[in-house]
């Protein structure tokens, strides 16, 4: 039977199974299966879906990330966290700042280390994107930017803005992030035609200027604890709409816990939380 090493990984409960493939061969035929099955609960490992550590030629590293449903995803800010933990731990490089190729392009990771641990990590994550077409949102003038723009689902008017960090995400604001219609806006929005790539549905309650709650319903793989790219696009969308400040420290309050947000006068957004190793393993693949 064919099996391979895994290591579970998780960011703020946002958990994947990380392949090494620098030391494992997989088809690429087979990844979007495998992806489905080591993400099921009760006959696989369990997990919001499955994270490939690749070689790269611009990099060091190169990260591919597969949401649940089998679906490949461009980025994945929580994942970048583990993937330079794995890296910097498991010596696939020796420096302390490296980059990290994605299917959207180079982010560069600094790993905070104690005692040989990389407890945090914070990544450059790039410049957000904001012309619809690059979103990609289906829109009239597909140059113009959707922020704080009407759209109606099931019936309902909602103020919503568009944000790309290399992966689509759009940004509800709600008075009580408890009472966030989650799970039935949701996959609504997700699945909507005007979004020909899917999207990745935000909900964000303003605390002050300073600090957001936030909830997620990821495109493939449904609600997740944590969503590193939907925080750095919520403080985006929390900036444009003149909720919080460019250039400063925004905590985002997330269900697994805190990030730390700054999008910067310069134009990048900077992300800054945890990442934790959850256990090692050998997988059977199915025939
Ligand atoms: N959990 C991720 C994003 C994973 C990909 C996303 N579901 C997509 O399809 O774009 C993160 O931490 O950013």
């Amino acid at each position: 039977m064919k099996s391979f090493q895994f290591t579970k990984m998780h960011a703020l409960g946002n958990n994947y199974i990380y392949i090494d493939m620098f030391q494992e061969h997989l088809e690429e035929e087979q990844l979007a299966t495998l992806a489905v099955q080591v993400s099921t609960v009760h006959t696989g490992i369990g997990s919001d879906g499955m994270i490939l550590i690749c070689p790269s030629e611009h990099a060091p590293v190169k990260m591919r990330i597969f949401n649940s449903d089998g679906s490949e995803g461009k980025n994945c800010g929580n994942g970048l966290r583990c993937v330079a933990k794995y890296a910097y731990e498991n010596k696939l490089v020796t420096e302390r700042v490296f980059l990290i190729e994605t299917l959207s392009g180079l982010v560069r990771a600094n790993v905070h280390v104690e005692s040989g641990l990389v407890e945090q990590v914070t990544i450059d994550m790039g410049s957000p994107r904001l012309q619809q077409n690059e979103i990609p949102v289906k829109a009239d003038d597909p140059q113009a930017r959707l922020i704080n723009g009407e759209m109606e689902f099931s019936g309902e008017q909602h103020y919503v803005t568009a944000v790309s960090m290399g992966n689509p995400h759009l940004i509800f604001y709600v008075d009580d992030i408890e009472q966030a219609p989650l799970t039935t806006l949701g996959p609504l929005v997700e699945k909507d035609p005007r979004f020909p790539e899917g999207v990745n549905v935000e909900f964000v309650e303003v605390v002050n200027n300073r600090e957001i709650h936030f909830r997620v319903w990821e495109r493939g793989s449904g609600v997740t604890q944590a969503c590193g790219t939907g925080a750095c696009a919520a403080v985006v969308s929390s900036v444009l709409n003149h909720h919080t400040a460019r250039g400063k420290d925004t905590v985002v309050h997330l269900a697994g816990g805190d990030l730390i947000i700054n999008w910067t006068e310069e134009g990048s957004v900077m992300m800054t939380g945890p990442a934790e190793t959850v256990c090692k393993g050998t997988y059977y693949i199915k025939s």
